[in-house]
């Protein structure tokens, strides 16, 4: 018997993306909504409890909105924004982050899937964190560059209708320091403090790095570019979605320069460091609309029901 599946959202970026992922699997039955009524809290509710699995692709405010429409003890709910990520009663959806996590989401039936930005700094950083490399106190800062579609349906419009060329130099954001990232980003990682965090939106549809800087000399005395290599190659030996690369890997770069559209249209994220003995960095890259939305939430979905965490995703 398939499972309900349902998108709250499904006409938005991360929905119609999910679509895709969705459509044509024979273990899933795609609940659609009549799109005049697809914001109609009724339908939604009918829907949304009707639903094995409900993902919800919407802004932070429909979204809360959506999971009190819910009272079916059965439907799990797969949130795709904010409102969530570090409530004590959802779990955060990102099967890698630590022994256990798989256990969690496929006990709870309530997912938060992980900000774009967020995944890529996590998965950086937490498994040098977790060996005892990188201070818990160690004053961290990260960048992050990243496609336009991350702004949704309003961001893409905007960049699509650009005629004149206003938007074709990158343009940092988030500028007060104050991401709505950070407090995922500091909570999963165990930093003692949140990192200073600056993204910058390019004029690419999708990809997204996040680059971390490390002062090696403020590390724990004695690690080399080899011990935090080992650290996340340890810690993600297994994993189908994450590959780690030996340090300064050409294959990140292209003609020199970093590749950010690298893992376009595959659920990996892939892990560099660049640098020498003196100063390191480590970059995650990824799709942010695959691992960084709507890829995440299809792997999330299928690790909660039990099926193999791969089905309808690639590593590329
Ligand atoms: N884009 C990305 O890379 C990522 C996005 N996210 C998060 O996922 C969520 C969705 O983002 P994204 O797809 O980019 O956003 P979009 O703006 O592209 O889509 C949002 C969708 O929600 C619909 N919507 C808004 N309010 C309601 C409501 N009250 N009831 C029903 N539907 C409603 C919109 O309807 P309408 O069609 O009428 O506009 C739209 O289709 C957000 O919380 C976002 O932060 C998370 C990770 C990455
Ligand atoms: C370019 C751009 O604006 N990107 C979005 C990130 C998209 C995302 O991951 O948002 P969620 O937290 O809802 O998951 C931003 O930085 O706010």
């Amino acid at each position: 018997m398939a499972f309900k599946v349902y998108v709250d959202g499904q006409e938005g970026t991360t929905g119609l993306r999910l679509f895709e992922y969705l459509e044509g699997r024979a273990d899933i039955e795609l609940l659609r909504i009549d799109s005049a009524l697809r914001k109609d809290p009724d339908e939604r509710a009918r829907l949304l409890n009707a639903a094995d699995v409900a993902f919800l692709c919407l802004p932070d405010a429909a979204s809360r909105e959506a999971a009190a429409m819910v009272d079916n003890p059965d439907t799990c709910l797969i949130d795709a924004s904010t409102a969530f990520r570090v409530a004590d009663d959802w779990v955060y959806g990102l099967p890698e982050l630590e022994a256990g996590q798989r256990e969690r989401i496929r006990a709870s039936k309530r997912i938060a899937n992980v900000g774009c930005h967020a995944s890529a700094f996590i998965l950086a950083v937490r498994p040098l964190v977790d060996a005892g490399l990188l201070p818990a106190d160690y004053p961290v800062s990260a960048t992050s560059l990243t496609g336009y579609s991350g702004g949704g349906k309003s961001m893409i419009a905007d960049y699509q209708a650009d005629t004149e060329g206003r938007l074709q130099a990158p343009r940092a954001y988030a500028l007060g320091l104050e991401h709505k990232h950070l407090p995922e980003m500091q909570r999963y990682t165990g930093l003692t403090r949140a990192p200073i965090f600056v993204p910058t939106v390019g004029p690419f549809l999708k990809g997204l790095a996040v680059t971390v800087p490390l002062q090696m000399s403020h590390l724990k005395p004695g690690t080399d570019v080899g011990a935090l290599y080992e650290a996340l190659r340890q810690r993600y030996a297994g994993e189908p979605f994450i590959r780690v690369h030996a340090p300064d890997d050409p294959a990140g770069l292209d003609g020199g320069f970093f590749d950010v559209q690298g893992s376009n249209d595959t659920n990996r994220v892939d892990l560099f460091l660049f640098g020498n003995g003196e100063r390191q960095c480590v970059i995650a890259r990824l799709d942010n609309l695959g691992k960084g939305a709507a890829g995440a939430a299809v792997q999330n979905m299928n690790v909660h029901l039990g099926i193999d965490e791969t089905t309808g995703l690639t590593a590329g």
